[in-house]
This record gives structure tokens, sequence and C-alpha cells, in this order.
């Protein structure tokens, strides 16, 4: 179902003596209206279904609220309209009409000509994310490619046997691409050995996805990481980022159902990110599996606001 906008959430610090460049972000946001000029549009989709459907932690439902509330006291550096469009919510267990949901409006704000940045909920809300874009894309953008990269420890190309869950959506995806004569154009980010096994390297590989895995994410290899994330850039024409945080580091990001013992480190992470996002090319961002139940004094909450914001900020050309 489709709940409200709840501006409850965005509250914080004010300080009023800095006039408007001591703005916060919510101090900015309104509620998204039908008439709304182009913006920046916060979507939750609050979703448990998928992490238990694949055997993880539950509570990720309940990051929409929480990164929402982590997000209020971020400094407003842009001009650009910031609205909150509320969250789609997963009902008892039907998780696939969540996603369509979720895709319908994800196609309605990208016709509108928004930025949607989608707070999850599991991974599966890429497989609604992914409905939302295709359909923009069939309807005003037919002879475009997408290409899908996806910042995460693990591929989640598992097969949807007996049903979809948050490990099993690029393949999902990938199944959509085969019916609909597209090409399944996916990048993994941030893959670890020790998280994914052979079977699913071995789906990658059948599929055609394209891996960058974490050990090979280095200070020393950076450059060359940035090199082949530009080059699968370089081949599409839009990019849907996905960004599930189990991609960093246990440490700064507890707060997830599947924590990564490396991990991708932050101060790696951004220049990476960067490299998309200032392609120019990012139409949809998603940030995935952050599950408050298992953070640590806020710390996996900030960084996902800090990633919330660097999104932002390059989307809105700050
Ligand atoms: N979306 C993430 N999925 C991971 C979870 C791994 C785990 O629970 O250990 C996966 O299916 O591989
Ligand atoms: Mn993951
Ligand atoms: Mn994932």
């Amino acid at each position: 179902m489709l709940q409200l906008a709840d501006m409850r959430l965005w509250s914080g610090r004010t300080d009023r003596e800095d006039g408007k460049a001591g703005e916060r972000w919510h101090q900015r946001i309104t509620p998204l209206q039908l008439d709304s000029a182009p913006g920046l549009a916060i979507l939750g989709f609050a979703s448990d279904e998928g992490v238990r459907r694949n055997k993880g932690r539950i509570g990720a439902a309940k990051g929409p609220r929480i990164l929402r509330m982590a997000m209020a006291n971020l400094p407003a550096t842009f001009d650009t309209p910031l609205y909150d469009a509320g969250n789609v919510r997963v009902e008892k267990e039907d998780l696939e009409s969540a996603q369509s949901l979720l895709g319908a409006r994800v196609t309605e704000l990208l016709s509108d000509g928004h930025f949607p940045l989608v707070l999850g909920g599991g991974h599966e809300i890429a497989f609604g994310s992914y409905q939302g874009v295709a359909r923009w894309m069939r309807e005003q953008q037919r002879e475009k490619t997408l290409g899908i990269i996806n910042f995460d420890a693990h591929l989640d190309l598992r097969l949807p046997k007996p049903k979809g869950s948050s490990g099993t959506p690029f393949y999902q995806i990938a199944e959509q691409c085969e019916i609909n004569g597209k090409p399944f154009n996916y990048l993994c980010v941030g893959a670890s050995d020790a998280a994914n096994t052979p079977a699913l390297y071995n789906r990658a590989d059948e599929l055609g996805a394209k891996v960058i895995r974490d050990r090979e994410i280095t200070p020393w290899a950076l450059e060359k990481a940035r090199e082949r994330i530009a080059d699968f850039i370089g081949g599409v024409d839009f990019v849907y980022l996905t960004i599930c945080l189990d991609v960093l580091p246990a440490a700064v990001m507890p707060a997830v159902s599947a924590p990564a013992a490396r991990g991708v480190p932050l101060e790696l992470l951004e220049p990476l990110l960067d490299t998309v996002l200032q392609s120019g090319k990012v139409c949809l961002a998603d940030l995935a599996e952050f599950n408050p139940y298992f953070d640590i004094e806020d710390h996996g909450a900030r960084t996902a606001a800090r990633i919330g914001f660097q999104v932002a900020n390059e989307v809105t050309g700050r």
C-alpha cells in the first residue's frame, strides 16, 4: 500500500542565525504534490519480506523511517527542490504487489522529471525500482539502453524458487530483459568471494554480468576500478544505481542482515560512486538493506545518510 509522507520524521537542529546557508534538509523538504516542479524525490520501500524469504535477519522495513531521520540534519547544499514522496509498504507477505506498486511510483516520478532516491527495505527493492525505470524507458526512451550498477558484497542472482527474495532481484531482472528482448547490462561492484558460492559466480558468467570483486578495490588499484566502471557506463545511455549497504565493512555498516567482514571501505566507495554519479547518466538510485535493529549508536544510519548526501549533491549538480 501507499503511505503518505510523514513529515514529522523531518526534524532536527535549526541555526536561524546563519540564514539560508545554515539550513538543513528538514527545513527544505516538502511533501510531493501532483504539480510539484522537478526535484529530488525521496520514496521509501518498507519491506521485510524479501529478507525473510532469503533466510536473513529481518528489520529493514523500518529502514525508510530511520534513514529519513538520519538525513534530516544534512546541510541543504543544493537549490533543487527536495520532496518526500511517502512510502510503498509491503502488506502481509505480498511482496510482488508491493514491487509492482513501487515500479508504478518510480515511473510516475521519472515521467514528472524527478530524480527518485528510493530507501529500502531489503534488496528486493531492486526488482521494484527496475520495473519502474524499465516502464519509463519503454514509454519515453524507446531506443535507449539501461545499465544497472550494483554496489554489493552479493551478486543477488539467486533463482527465484519458489519466489523472489532479497537474493534474487538481478536474476529476475535478467529474466525480464530476456522476455522483452533487451540486453542485461549488469555490473556488481564489491562482490565477496567469501559470500557468494561458485553457483552464483557461474550464473553471473552465464548472464554476461560484469563483476569487480572487493579484493580488487584497494587504494593502489582504485584507478583501474574506476576505469572498469567508466567503460561499463560508456556502453549504456542510462544507469540505475543500486547500493546494497552491506558492501561496506561491518565496522561502519553493522546495520544490515549480512554484514561484510572486509567490504569496500567508505573512502574507496565514495570515489567509485563519484565515477558513476558524475557520468550524468544516473536516472534513479536506491539504498538497500538498511536494518536499524542491528545498528550501533546510529553509525550505520549516519553512513547511509552520508551516501544519500553524496548522491543528492551529485545528481543535483551542486
Ligand atoms: N540480498 C542479500 N542477499 C545475500 C544474503 C546472504 C546471507 O544472508 O548470508 C545473499 O542472498 O547472498
Ligand atoms: Mn548485499
Ligand atoms: Mn544486495
